[in-house]
Formats: structure tokens, sequence, C-alpha cells
């Protein structure tokens, strides 16, 4: 199986215990200048270990295994294949706040396709870990190129960062467009512009 950098799961860190995350959270709530024994937040700490286990359920997931069943029979299709509008729920690695967007992907198939729905989880297993977007975008386009080696490969992230909106610059509806284009979507304009005409054009679009 390939293993490229950033391709698997992180080098294994230490993990603490649920009780001492749940203590890392009391902690907060004190820091927040509230407390923790009280009635309402007497089940946070759990609530919030829960929830973090959702909001990063991308180190547990091997982005490489998501794309390894492919399908030969295609009676020759070489056409691109463009999965647009998949929701993105990420995390700033700087301030721990959502990223939420859309991203837009793309391949130009040599002999094998993908499930559609894998491109999805892929995207996923790379949002669902603390990023920062153009990390996050490059790592799929990657992990793309790199295991079902197609002609070309595109990926555009379209996201909103609450770390610019509830807090520091305050910024409402300012969306980060980031995108890698390798293969022929790289070298040939042609291609390029016809997966750009295929997900709209990214930065005249607002974010529903
Ligand atoms: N390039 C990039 N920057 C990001 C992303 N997410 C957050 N940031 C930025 O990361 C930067 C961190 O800057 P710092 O100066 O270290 O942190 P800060 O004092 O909290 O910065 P402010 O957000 O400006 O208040 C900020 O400019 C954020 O807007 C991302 O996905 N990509
Ligand atoms: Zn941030």
């Amino acid at each position: 199986m390939l293993r490229g950098p950033g391709l698997s799961r992180p080098d294994a860190v230490a993990r603490p215990s649920r009780t001492e995350a749940e203590e890392a959270v009391r902690t907060l709530i004190r820091w927040a200048g509230d407390d923790p024994a009280r009635e309402g937040l007497v089940g946070t700490p759990d609530r919030v270990v829960r929830s973090y286990e959702e909001f990063f359920a991308g180190y547990g997931i091997d982005p490489v295994e998501i794309l390894s069943r492919t399908f030969e029979e295609t009676d020759g299709y070489d056409e691109m294949v463009v999965l647009r509008d998949i929701r993105v729920e990420s995390y700033c690695e700087h301030h721990m706040v959502p990223i939420i967007g859309k991203a837009h992907v793309a391949y130009l198939p040599r002999r094998r396709v993908v499930g559609i729905s894998k491109l999805a989880r892929l995207v996923e297993a790379y949002g669902k870990r603390l990023q920062i977007q153009e990390k996050m975008t490059a790592q799929i386009a990657n992990t793309i190129d790199e295991v079902l080696q197609p002609e070309g490969v595109a990926v555009v992230v379209e996201a909103q960062h609450q770390c610019m909106t509830t807090r520091g610059v305050h910024k409402t509806g300012v969306t980060m467009v980031t995108s890698r284009m390798l293969g022929a979507f790289r070298t040939d304009p042609s291609t390029r512009r016809e997966f750009l005409t295929m997900i709209g054009n990214p930065s005249s679009r607002g974010m529903e």
C-alpha cells in the first residue's frame, strides 16, 4: 500500500485518558470564569469530550484506505469526474474554532475510478482534524494523486474561518479560497477551465 508524507495518520501521540481530558475542560471552564461544579456545567466535560471525538474523528481514519477500492470496468471512461459542494467542517489549528465551507474535488481517471462517496469521505478524513486550509487542500489532492495515479487532480476549498468572525479581526462574509491542481489540471489550461466552469467561479459565489 502507498504511504507518502501526510497520507496516513500522524505519528501516534501519547493520548491522555478520558478523565484527564475531562479535567482539562473543567480547567478551561474555571479559566472562563465559571464554576464547573454548578448544576448546568457538571455534565459539560463529558459532552465536550464526546464532541471532540466527533470533531477530530479524522485522526482515526486512514485516508489511503478510503481510496483503496477502485473499479476498472468503466468502458474506457476518461472524462473528468467532479464532486462539487462537499460540505467541509474543519477546525483551525491556531484557535481550535470551526472552519466551515465547501470542497470541490475532480480527477481525470486513468483506467480506474473510485466510488464517488470516497471522495467525500476523504474530505471528511482531513477535515476532521486541526488544520490550516492550505494544508487540507493539498492533502486531499496529494492523496488522490498518489493512490489513484490519475491523469490529473483538482481540489478547490472555499471556507469561512470562525477565528476571523467570532474573535480577532471580526470580519464576517469573508471566504478563503484555496486550490491545488495537479497533472492535466495544472498543465492544460482548457482542462483547468472546464473544471472551474463546472464548479462555478468560487470567487463570485456566496457561501450558502
Ligand atoms: N493561512 C492560513 N491562516 C489561517 C488559517 N486559519 C487561521 N489562520 C490565521 O492564522 C493566523 C494566526 O496568527 P497569530 O498572529 O499567530 O494569531 P492571533 O494573534 O490570534 O491573530 P489574529 O487572528 O489576527 O487575532 C491568523 O492570521 C489567522 O487568521 C488558515 O487556514 N490558513
Ligand atoms: Zn484560527
